[in-house]
C-alpha cells in the first residue's frame, strides 16, 4: 500500500475524488433542480436540458463542494465528524483537490452553456461562488448567521433547473428557493447542537456555541413555523394542487413536532433525529411538487 502525504491508502483514490464532491447533497440537490424543470413547463422538458442541465448543476455543485474541502481542511480535521475526509487526512493535496474542483466547475459551465442557456450558467457560477467563496471563506468563521446568509447558494438549485428550460427568472421557482431557504437552518442547527462541542474546539462561531443551545432551538422553531407557512404557497398561488397541501401540511406538521421535541429537551436523540428528519422532509416535499404537478396536468 502506497503512503500519500504522510497517510495510508487504504482505499480506491477515486472513491477519495467523489467523497470532495459530497455525492448525497448533490443528489438532493439534483432531485430539487430536476423538480424546478418538470414544474417549468407544461411540454415535456427536452432531454438535453434534463440530461446536461443537471449534470451541469451537479458538476458545478461538486466543484464548490470539492473547494469547501481544501479551504476547510484544518477545521475538518479537528472534528470527530469531518477528520477522516480525504483532505483532513492528507490522502488527496490541496494542488490536486483544486485541479479536480477546476475542472469539474468548468466542465460543468460549459455544459450550461452549450445544452442550457447563459442565465443558467451565471447563476449556477453565482451559487457556487456563494457557497465556496462566500460562505465558506468567508462567512462561516465570521458570524452565527452564517449558514442563513450563506443557505442561499444550497436554496438555488430548483431556480437554475427552472431557468435551464426557460432561460428567465420567475416568481415560482423563487418560491422554491424560499423553502429552502427557509428549511436550511433547522436543518443545520440541528445538526450543530448535535456537534456543538466539535464546533467549539474548531473555533467556528456556530449558532449554538455564540449563543447557546435554548437560543438556537427557540430559532429552530421559529424557522420550521416559517417554513410550514412558506411551504403553503406553492398551493396558494395555484402553483400546485390538494395532494401537495395535504403533504405539505403533514410534513410540516412532523417537522414542527420535532422541533418541539428538540425545544422540549425531552427527548436525548432529538437534535440528530431533527436532521435527519430534515433530509427525508426536503425529499419528500419535493417529491410531493413533482408527483401533484403531474396529477394535475392529467386532471
Ligand atoms: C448552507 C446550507 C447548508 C448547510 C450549512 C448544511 C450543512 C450540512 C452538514 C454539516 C451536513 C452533515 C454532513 C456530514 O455528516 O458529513 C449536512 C448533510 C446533508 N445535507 Fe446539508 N447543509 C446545507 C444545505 C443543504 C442543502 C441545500 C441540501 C439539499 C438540497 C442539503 C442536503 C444534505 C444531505 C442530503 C445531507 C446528508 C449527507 C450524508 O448523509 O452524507 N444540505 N448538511
Ligand atoms: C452550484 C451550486 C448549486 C452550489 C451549491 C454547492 C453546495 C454543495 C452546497 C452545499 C451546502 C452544504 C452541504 C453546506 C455545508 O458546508 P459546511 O462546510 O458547513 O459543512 P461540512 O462541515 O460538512 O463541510
Amino acid at each position: 500500500m502506497a503512503t500519500v502525504i504522510g497517510a495510508r491508502r487504504d482505499r480506491a483514490i477515486w472513491r477519495d475524488y467523489l467523497e470532495l464532491t459530497k455525492p448525497k447533497v448533490v443528489v438532493l440537490m439534483l432531485i430539487t433542480s430536476l423538480v424546478g424543470m418538470f414544474l417549468a413547463t407544461r411540454a415535456g422538458v427536452p432531454w438535453t436540458v434534463l440530461v446536461f442541465g443537471n449534470l451541469g448543476i451537479a458538476l458545478c455543485a461538486g466543484g464548490a463542494a470539492a473547494v469547501n474541502h481544501v479551504v476547510d481542511r484544518r477545521i475538518d480535521a479537528v472534528m470527530a465528524r469531518t477528520h477522516k475526509r480525504p483532505m483532513a487526512e492528507g490522502r488527496v493535496s490541496p494542488m490536486a483537490a483544486l485541479a479536480f474542483a477546476l475542472f469539474l466547475s468548468i466542465a460543468g459551465l460549459a455544459l450550461l452553456l452549450a445544452f442550457t442557456n447563459p442565465l443558467a450558467a451565471w447563476l449556477t457560477l453565482a451559487s457556487l461562488l456563494g457557497y465556496a467563496v462566500i460562505y465558506t471563506g468567508f462567512l462561516k468563521r465570521a458570524t452565527p448567521q452564517n449558514i442563513v446568509i450563506g443557505g442561499l447558494a444550497g436554496a438555488a438549485p430548483p431556480l437554475l433547473g427552472w431557468v435551464a428550460v426557460t432561460g428567465h427568472v420567475s416568481a415560482e421557482p423563487l418560491l422554491l428557493v424560499l423553502i429552502i431557504f427557509a428549511w436550511t437552518p433547522p436543518h443545520f442547527w440541528a445538526l450543530a447542537i448535535h456537534r456543538k462541542e466539535e464546533y467549539a474546539k474548531a473555533d467556528i462561531p456556530m449558532l449554538p456555541v455564540t449563543h447557546g443551545e435554548h437560543y438556537t432551538k427557540v430559532h429552530i422553531l421559529l424557522y420550521t413555523f416559517a417554513l410550514l407557512a412558506v411551504s403553503l404557497m406553492p398551493y396558494v398561488i395555484h402553483m400546485s394542487g390538494l395532494l401537495y397541501l395535504g403533504c405539505a401540511l403533514v410534513l410540516g406538521a412532523r417537522f414542527l413536532q420535532w422541533a418541539w421535541v428538540l425545544y422540549r429537551g425531552s427527548q436525548p436523540h432529538a437534535a440528530i433525529n431533527t436532521f435527519k428528519y430534515s433530509i427525508w422532509y426536503l425529499l419528500l416535499l419535493f417529491i410531493a411538487l413533482l408527483v401533484d404537478h403531474y396529477l394535475l396536468l392529467n386532471l
